[in-house]
């Protein structure tokens, strides 16, 4: 396991040069140094998800009995990135911009890469988290893995100063991703905790 572990932060470290440098950044371990760091917070999370036989009450009903379970509830993850696979079963489904949800193939050989919210703040909202959840299968067990990297707790989450310019000001104020953490505890899944770290929130109440 730790061989694994060991594996896919060095993936999500590479990404995250790579995103740095797309992006312009001269210093391309921005992202990355928060995930190497000794102190880095990132978990690995084991998903199971047993089959949900679909149970139609009432066949002559006019309403849908047909519908999947959620296993996993509507979400953005809060770390900086997610280095996501699973077994050969579909459940995975990504929300776009309209609202409309995409299931995603499984494919037990392929890695899913979710950007997570820290990685939107840090990128001062040029990549966005993205809104995705995991619905049952009615015959077969659904299992997935994830590794969410993450700072240290202590780690200070701010776009570096080449994200923030006079046509694109800071859309969030600096914040320590324990303060990030407490927020996702004190919210529900579903919940935009971001929105608790904008700019514009901090002129309100300050
Ligand atoms: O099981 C999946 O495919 C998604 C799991 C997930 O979104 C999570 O663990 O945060
Ligand atoms: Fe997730």
């Amino acid at each position: 396991m730790s061989g694994y572990i060991e594996a896919v932060r060095g993936l999500a470290c590479e990404l995250l040069d790579l995103m740095a440098e797309g992006l312009w950044v001269p210093d391309r371990s921005v992202f990355s140094r928060l995930i190497r760091d000794d102190d880095s917070d990132s978990i690995l999370r084991l998903n199971h998800y047993p089959p949900m036989p679909l149970l139609c009450k009432d066949k002559d009903s006019s309403s849908p009995c047909n519908h999947s379970k959620v296993g996993f509830g509507e979400h953005s993850d809060p770390q900086i990135l997610t280095i996501l696979r699973s077994n050969d079963v579909g459940g995975l489904q990504i929300s776009l911009n309209d609202g409309a949800w995409v299931p995603v193939t499984p494919d037990p050989t392929a890695f899913c890469v979710n950007v997570g919210d820290l990685l939107q703040a840090m990128t001062n909202g040029r990549f966005v988290s993205v809104r995705h959840k995991a619905l049952t299968n009615s015959y077969k067990s659904r299992l997935s893995m994830a590794y969410f990297a993450a700072p240290p707790l202590e780690a200070r989450i701010a776009a570096p100063p080449e994200m923030v310019t006079p046509t694109k000001p800071a859309l969030f104020r600096p914040f320590t991703w324990a303060e990030f953490k407490k927020a996702v505890y004190a919210l529900r899944l579903g919940d935009n905790r971001l929105g608790l770290f904008t700019t514009e929130v901090d002129e309100h109440v300050g």
